[in-house]
Order: structure tokens, then C-alpha cells, then sequence
């Protein structure tokens, strides 16, 4: 592994924050060990971590960690950096010991009171996740530590213990104590009470009897049996320790849940070939959901989506409310890619700004997820004063961010220099010292553009991804350098586009509704669905545009230059499946002879506006190859072709999902299969979920078969063709 070992430019530095945060959920890290292997591999010298932590840097009331990643760049031999932000960060010399004492021991008194609390592993593959839940040999992990602390506390009490051990793998839970590893059912009431029917509960009295099942249990994985395929065995293995109180009339009742889930290991599936991919992205989605829903926490969000993933549905009742959550990043100690991309993303997950809102701040709490978008301190004044006006801009801002529209409408009207054809997002900011102001405050200078050639450049970089406004050229405003093919993307869209992997190639397809200038003289562009009547009107003398409702929300107009008439849309606002589908197959077109992704993409030959890209090293660990060119490499016709093909198709697939999840009754029922009563229930999942199906199994839920579901497919891509 010589060429892996980390040398002194390609440290980790990790800054630390000393005051815990207030967030919903604590989002820490842990730096693992060496394995023996890995130490006797540095023969001469003692192993040097990747990762190291540094002194403690405050910010303000809310500090936090904040890593600092520091590695060479192979190309130009100079170093770079990225940082990410943590409540903490444990180091390699802090045992499992020390872990359980700060974190997890003073959560077991308020599971003895009813409480609930859940600790999540999350990590790269090999990065420590089972070593710190489950242990090792003569090493407890912080499950065992737990029960042990559990059991003693509960005799005290008179309270009683009993686990239950599952797995959750492609979307189903199977229970592992259970030697049939029968499936387990998520069902859930009106209140929102989650019932796991067919989940076995063992009742534990002593450490040792718990260890027994426990360790037999967890290695055990049910697909291992039926699909020899190495990405289909990874599984979200969970534990849940049920605290039992004894009723007035000795009955017993639940009174608190402890939950330990080891999750499956995050690995890039643009890295694995094409078999494995699909299951992959599964298996990452489910993450993804995790983290939108930790963010969506965090943020106070009004809608969390725990529905879409069975993970997160599961352990719904145990993320919500006042429930303790500790999401634990596992970290590589050697030079891992997949670390620093699992870094990424939890970071991005736990960078709002809301610490427990009071009453008081509450209407503005969507607001506050904007400054996590418009970011920090590497902005620069963007709108310069200018005699030249506006042609049209679009204002995404908070929901209910009247202030803030006027606000905007103001900076217009004094005439800032916006181009036509680009994004704007504010950051409107909640002043922290000072909850009990409702105000907001408005902050032009963070308004910047971003266009999608930028949005697939933020995505390819991982320094970047959590401020992807800072790719935009200093000075292209005021320069008035049109972005060609800008489109509005609105924060929260954009923020989604850099966390769906699937969706980077295409940031056009996330114009957000509301209205689009079909003008060839000015490309698209959006206003904000709140602004009123009479505000386009002004826009429109103003800027002496013609402004036409456009209703593909989810589509920008199409690359070939042809313009969707308003007739072909149904009364719905939104065109039919077929033109849709027409749509589809038109990109997909442009996109076969498109630039491949590993081209870069910002190419307006000025230096200066070059962005720069850290290139992370890239490194073999055990048999896995890790080099990302997998995906790219092509060395047949043949094979770019199945690859293509297999694009259209899954292209297709998403298509008629994108239906499913946005058609009207009427609509729905137009699709062959879906009748009356069908549709009814697709509309009442969508209820539940805004987005209830991600993929072709989702469609078991409504009773189509997969028979039946790729007839249907199959019938639509016939009908492009006739
Ligand atoms: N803190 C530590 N000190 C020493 N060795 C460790 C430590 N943490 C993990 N290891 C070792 O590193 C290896 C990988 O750890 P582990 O199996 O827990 O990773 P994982 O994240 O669960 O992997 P996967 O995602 O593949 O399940 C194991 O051999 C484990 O014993």
C-alpha cells in the first residue's frame, strides 16, 4: 500500500468545537484506529493519520467542529483544503470507552423515563461502524456498554429489558431473531403511531445472555443466502432495546426505546459497475433520506421525510419530538474517498442555523435554511450598483418571505446590476443573539448566480459541494457576462440537486414552478410563485417583457430550441405523459452526444474564472479499485451503446415515476393498469409523502406487479416510436 500511505500533505485536520450544540440532532465523528495490519504496514514508522484534529475554533454562541481537510493536489503540487462542520470530533487515541461516557450514558436515564434515543453509525465502508456499535473481541462497543448500564439501572427500578435485532436491506426489514428472518411490516396509524408487526422482542436479564444473541444474530445477513452479489449483502443492521415498566394492574407497558443502528457502509456508486450500481443506489438513497431527514430536523422543517425510506419510517417515532438523536461519523484513518464524500454530506446535513426555535422565531424558520445555501464567508459583493436595470430576476426566497420579496423588489428598483438569465439567492438571516426579533434581515450582497454548468461543477468537487455559490466568477455580474443556459434554481432545489447524485447531470430539470419566458432574446428565467398579480405586471412594464405562464415546472424549455405551446398542456398545468416522454427522449438524445462528465465543464477559457479543483488522491484499499473512471471508460461500440441504452431506460423508469408521484386522477388513470380506485390510493400516498415512489418496487405498494409495471414501461417506450 505504499502508494496509499498518507504523507504529511495529505493530513486531515480536524478544528474543534467545544460548546455542544443545540441542534435536534448531534452529529459527531470518530476517527478510527489502526488495524494491526494497517500498523505493520508503516514498518519503519509509527502510522500517521490522514485525519488529524486541531485546537478548538469558536464561532459565536453556536460553535462547532469544523474539519479542515488539507491534501495535495497531484496535479499542481500544492495543497488544498476543505471544511466541514461537526458538534465533534473523537480521535484515534479517545477509546470506545470515552465515546460512551460524553454521548450515550447520560441518554439512558431518560430511556428509563420513556425517553427514546437513537445512535446511528455512519461511515464509509470499513470505517469503524460495527467496531464502535456491536466491538470486537474483549472491546465492547457502546450497544454493550449500554445494555450493561440499562440492566443495572433497570433493576434498581424495577423495569424490565428486551431487544429486538433486525436488518434492513433493499428496502425491507427482516427480523433477525426470527430463524426464519420472516419480513417485518412498517405500519403506521393515524396519529402516527409506528407499529412493526412480525418484529420479535426477547426479553435480556444479564449482560452475557444479551451478548450471546446479539453478536450471533448481527452477523447474520438473510440475502446472503439468496443473491451472491457482494452490494446486495449490505444491510442497515439494527438494534433496539425495549425498556418495560409494570402497569398498577401488572401489566406491562413500554416506557422508553433505545435504538443502535449500524448502517450500511456509504460507498459512490459512480465508482461500481453497472450490475451493482442499481442496488447501490438504493442502498445510498436510503442514507440520503437519512440525512434529509437529519437536516429536516435540524432545520425545524415542517415536513420530515421519514416516509421515504423504511429505515427513517421505522424509526420515526424515535427521531421525532424530543427524542435524542446522535448521528456518528466513522471516519477512515488513511486517505479514503468515500470519507470524505460521507463527510460532505452528513456536514451538509447539520449546517442549519436553527438550534431549538422558540415560538417566537417560528414563522421564520424556512428562512433560516437559506443561509446554509447562500454560505459563509467566501462571498462577494455580487450586485454592484449600476444604471443598467434589470431585465427579470428571480426572487426564491422564504415561503412566507413577504418582507423579504418587497426587500428584493427594492434592490431591483434602485436598479442592481442582475443579468437576465441568472439565479439569485438570498440569504436572509435570523439574527441569533436575539430570538424574540421576528424581523429578518435582508442581505443582498450574498445574491449570486448559478448556473448549471457550475451546479455540475459544485457537484463534481468535493471541496466545493458545500458552497457551491463560491464557483461563481468574482465579477461576472458586474462584467455582465451572460451565463449561457442559466437556469433559476431555487436554494432549496439546489440543495437537493447536490445531494441527489442521479439528478447532477440535469439541474435544468429543477426549475422550480412558477414562470418562464418562452423569449429566444431572453432565455429562461423564473419569478417567485408568491410574488402577486400585479408584481409581474410591474415586472413586465418594467422590463418590457412578455411573459407567458409556463407550466413545465420541472423541465427547462428544451435544448433544441423548439418551444412547448401552451395548448399541448392539459388543464392541470402540465403537458401530457406523451409530450413528456417526447421531451425526454429529446434530451436523452442530446445528452448521448453530449460532453462526457469527466470533461470539465467550465470552460470560458478565462483563467481567472477557472474554479479551482482539489483532485483528492486516489487510492486501492483491500481489492476494491476506487478509481471513478470505472464509469466512464468505454473501450467497444457495443459497450457505450448498452450503457446508453441502459440510461434511456432507467431515464424512462424515473419519467413514469415523476408521473406517478405529480399526474392528477384523471391522468393516472389514463396509464393502462390504473383504474378508479388506484388512483385514489396513489393520491392518498401522495398525501402521506410527496414522493411516495422512488423506484419500481415502490409500485408493490399499489398492488402492480412487476409483470405488469415493466409492461407498461415497455408499452411507452413502443409508443415513442408509433
Ligand atoms: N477504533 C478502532 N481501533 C482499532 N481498530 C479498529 C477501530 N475501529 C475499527 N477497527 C477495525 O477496522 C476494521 C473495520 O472496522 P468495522 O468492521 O467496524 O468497519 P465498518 O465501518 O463496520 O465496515 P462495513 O461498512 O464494511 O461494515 C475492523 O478490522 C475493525 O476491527
Amino acid at each position: 500500500m505504499t502508494s496509499s500511505t498518507p504523507g504529511p500533505d495529505q493530513n486531515l485536520k480536524v478544528k474543534m468545537g467545544v460548546n455542544p450544540s443545540r441542534r435536534r440532532v448531534r452529529v459527531i465523528g470518530r476517527i478510527r484506529g489502526f488495524t494491526s495490519q494497517e500498523s505493520e504496514s508503516f514498518s519503519h514508522d509509527s502510522p500517521k493519520p490522514w485525519i488529524t484534529v486541531s485546537k478548538p475554533e469558536h464561532h459565536g454562541a453556536s460553535s462547532e467542529t469544523t474539519l479542515t481537510l488539507s491534501f495535495l493536489d497531484q496535479f499542481n503540487n500544492s495543497r488544498k483544503e476543505a471544511s466541514y462542520k461537526l458538534d465533534h470530533c473523537y480521535e484515534q487515541d479517545e477509546d470506545t470507552g470515552t465515546l460512551f461516557a460524553r454521548e450515550i450514558e447520560p441518554l439512558t436515564s431518560d430511556v428509563l423515563s420513556g425517553g427514546h434515543a437513537s445512535i446511528i453509525a455512519y461511515g464509509a465502508r470499513g470505517s469503524g461502524k460495527t467496531y464502535t456499535i456491536q466491538g470486537a473481541e474483549n472491546k465492547p462497543g457502546i450497544a454493550v456498554m449500554t445494555m450493561t448500564e440499562l440492566l443495572s439501572k433497570a433493576e434498581e427500578t424495577g423495569k424490565s429489558l428486551s431487544i429486538s435485532i433486525f436488518e434492513v436491506q433493499q428496502e425491507h426489514a427482516y427480523d433477525l431473531l426470527d430463524p426464519k428472518h420472516s419480513e417485518v411490516q412498517v405500519l403506521e396509524d393515524c396519529r402516527g403511531k409506528i407499529n412493526l408487526k412480525g418484529l420479535s422482542k426477547v426479553p435480556v436479564k444479564s449482560i452475557l445472555e444479551f451478548q450471546n444473541i446479539y453478536f450471533s444474530m448481527s452477523n447474520i445477513s438473510k440475502s446472503a443466502h439468496k443473491i451472491p452479489h457482494e452490494h446486495t449483502r449490505r444491510s442497515h443492521k439494527c438494534l433496539i432495546i425495549h425498556v418495560l415498566a409494570m402497569n398498577d394492574n401488572s401489566t406491562t407497558k413500554l416506557a422508553g426505546k433505545m435504538n443502535f443502528v449500524d448502517l450500511a457502509g456509504y460507498e459512490d456508486s459512480r465508482r461500481i459497475s453497472r450490475d451493482g450500481s442499481a442496488l447501490l443506489d438504493r442502498t445510498n438513497k436510503s442514507l440520503h433520506t437519512l440525512l434529509n431527514v437529519v437536516y429536516a430536523l435540524n432545520a425545524n422543517e415542517m415536513h420530515v421525510p421519514y416516509r421515504e425510506s423504511k429505515l427513517t419510517h421505522i424509526f420515526k417515532e424515535s427521531l421525532r419530538g424530543t427524542s435524542h438523536v446522535v448521528l456518528l461519523t466513522c471516519l477512515n484513518p488513511h486517505v479514503c474517498q468515500d470519507t470524505l464524500r460521507t463527510l460532505s454530506l452528513v456536514s451538509r446535513s447539520c449546517q442549519s442555523t436553527n438550534h431549538v426555535l422558540t415560538e417566537s422565531v417560528n414563522n421564520a424558520k424556512s428562512s433560516a435554511r437559506f443561509k446554509m445555501l447562500s454560505l459563509q464567508n467566501s462571498m462577494k459583493p455580487f450586485c454592484t450598483p449600476s444604471a443598467r436595470k434589470p431585465a427579470v430576476s428571480s426572487l426564491h426566497l422564504s415561503a412566507k418571505g413577504t418582507s423579504c420579496v418587497s426587500k428584493g423588489r427594492k434592490l431591483f428598483e434602485e436598479g442592481k446590476n442582475i443579468t437576465s438569465n441568472q439565479v439569485l439567492i438570498f440569504e436572509t438571516r435570523l439574527p441569533q443573539d436575539d430570538c424574540s426579533d421576528k424581523k429578518l434581515e435582508f442581505v443582498p450582497e450574498t445574491a449570486a448566480a448559478v448556473s448549471p454548468s457550475m451546479l455540475k461543477k459544485a457537484s463534481q468537487d468535493e471541496s466545493t459541494l458545500d458552497n457551491p455559490l463560491a464557483l461563481v466568477p468574482e465579477g461576472v455580474v458586474s462584467q455582465e457576462k451572460s451565463i449561457p443556459e442559466s437556469v433559476a434554481v431555487s436554494p432549496s432545489k439546489l440543495k437537493k440537486a447536490l445531494q441527489v447524485e442521479s439528478i447532477l447531470d440535469n439541474p435544468s430539470a429543477f426549475v422550480p414552478d412558477g414562470l418562464v419566458s418562452q423569449e429566444k432574446s431572453n432565455p429562461e428565467f423564473s419569478l417567485d410563485p408568491e410574488l402577486k398579480e400585479n408584481d409581474i405586471s410591474a415586472h413586465k412594464r418594467s422590463n418590457n417583457l412578455e411573459l407567458i405562464p409556463a407550466v413545465v415546472c420541472e423541465k427547462s424549455p428544451p435544448q433544441d430550441g423548439s418551444v412547448i405551446r401552451k395548448e399541448t398542456l392539459n388543464e392541470h398545468g402540465s403537458p401530457p405523459l406523451s409530450e413528456r416522454l417526447r421531451q425526454l427522449s429529446n434530451s436523452l438524445k442530446s445528452f448521448c452526444s453530449s460532453t462526457p462528465l469527466h470533461v470539465k465543464m467550465l470552460d470560458n477559457g478565462d483563467a481567472q474564472h477557472n474554479v479551482i479543483e482539489p483532485k483528492t488522491p486516489i487510492f486501492e484499499y483491500g481489492a476494491r479499485v476506487t478509481e471513478r473512471s470505472e464509469i466512464t471508460k468505454y473501450s467497444s461500440p457495443w459497450e457505450m451503446l448498452s450503457k446508453r441504452s441502459s440510461g434511456m431506460k432507467d431515464s424512462l423508469v424515473q419519467e413514469y415515476l415523476r408521473f406517478l408521484n405529480s399526474a392528477s386522477k384523471e391522468e393516472l388513470k389514463g396509464l393502462r393498469g390504473i383504474g378508479e380506485k388506484r388512483a385514489t390510493y396513489i393520491l392518498q400516498l401522495r398525501e402521506e409523502s410527496p414522493e411516495p415512489f422512488k423506484s419500481l418496487d415502490d409500485l408493490q405498494d399499489i398492488g402492480l406487479s412487476a409483470k405488469q409495471v415493466k409492461g407498461m414501461v415497455k408499452k411507452m417506450a413502443g409508443d415513442l416510436f408509433s
